[in-house]
């Protein structure tokens, strides 16, 4: 697969503050990657350093191998960039503001009506061309910036929350729209919500405090020989990995482990030598099979609410 994006070792840091630090990443071609986290984890910083407006403290962006740092016009001609809060100008129309994005993107004047026409359509805003900016609602709004976004038809697209504040309708079509966008191009988007990751991406990188804690491809099947689970009584990990159809554990808080079994061991050989140690097991589920419960659990958070 082509890779789009490459990232080696970014780092960045707000007035001797690290707010990224040793953070890789590679985009190929058709993938879209989630980007999730609490607030303040690097989500926006990361995306705006990917977008060449923020100067990494240290590492390399390649935008098709064009070194963003040092040819940075002919990198950002690659990329789509759609803001947290999109600076849109209400006294213009929404034809007007395309055409202005054209411009600013470089494309040639005769080929500006046909490229604003195939961004609109995308989005949906093929009967909107007249509209005032001032008089969209939200999701309009939100649909315009995307149309910005995507009008040079881009390789690479960043998405910074492009969800956020919609409603359920207008959430459900811009999912599908990216995974539209995701066929010809790589996209990055950030997110607060964990379904929609799951629901849209390929792969989704965890940023908590400005590291990257997890890196997992959500197409992958996950193993039938890892499972987690949590006791009702304490238990060491030498303990627990004593057990025969244990290979090895891991403990992720108080009674709370992740165990690997052996090749052929089922869950129901697991939960026999917990009971039969007479343990008290409380639950026993798939490794990965839920990413919320990843996240909680890389967050040093024992339950979801
Ligand atoms: N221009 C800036 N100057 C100083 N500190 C900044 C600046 N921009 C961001 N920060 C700080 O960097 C950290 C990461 O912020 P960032 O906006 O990247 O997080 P985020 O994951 O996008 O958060 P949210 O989910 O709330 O949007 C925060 O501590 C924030 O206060």
């Amino acid at each position: 697969m082509e890779t789009l994006v490459r990232v080696t070792d970014l780092s960045c840091h707000f007035g001797g503050h690290p707010v990224l630090s040793g953070v890789n990443l590679e985009l190929a071609r058709g993938q879209v990657v989630g980007l999730l986290g609490p607030n303040g984890a690097g989500k926006t910083t990361f995306l705006r350093l990917l977008s060449g407006l923020l100067t990494p403290a240290s590492g390399h962006i390649e935008v098709l191998g064009i070194d963003l740092n040092r040819r940075p016009l002919a990198a950002k001609r690659h990329i789509g960039y759609l803001p947290e809060r999109t600076q849109l100008y209400p006294e213009l129309r929404v034809d007007e503001y395309l055409t202005h994005c054209a411009h600013l993107h470089r494309i040639p004047r005769r080929a500006i009506p046909k490229a604003i026409a195939a961004a609109k359509a995308r989005c949906g805003l093929s009967a909107h061309g007249r509209r005032l900016i001032a008089q969209l609602s939200k999701g309009y709004r939100q649909r315009l910036g995307l149309a910005q976004a995507i009008i040079h038809r881009p390789a690479i697209l960043l998405l910074d929350e492009p969800t956020e504040g919609l409603d359920p309708f207008q959430m459900r079509a811009l999912r599908a729209l990216i995974r539209e966008l995701a066929q010809e191009s790589g996209v990055i988007f950030s997110t607060h919500l964990l379904p929609e990751a799951q629901a849209v991406c390929d792969r989704v990188l965890i940023l908590y405090e400005g590291q990257v804690h997890l890196d997992t491809d959500l197409n992958t099947a996950p193993p039938d020989h890892v499972w987690r689970i949590r006791l009702g009584n304490p238990i060491t990990v030498m303990e627990l990995s004593a057990f025969a159809p244990v290979i090895g554990a891991l403990s992720l808080g108080p009674n709370r482990f992740q165990v690997d079994l052996v090749p052929g061991a089922t869950s129901a050989d697991l939960a026999r030598a917990i009971l039969a140690a007479g343990l008290d097991l409380l639950e026993l589920t798939p490794a990965r099979s839920d990413l919320e419960r990843v996240f909680f659990d890389l967050l040093g958070v024992e339950d979801r609410a």
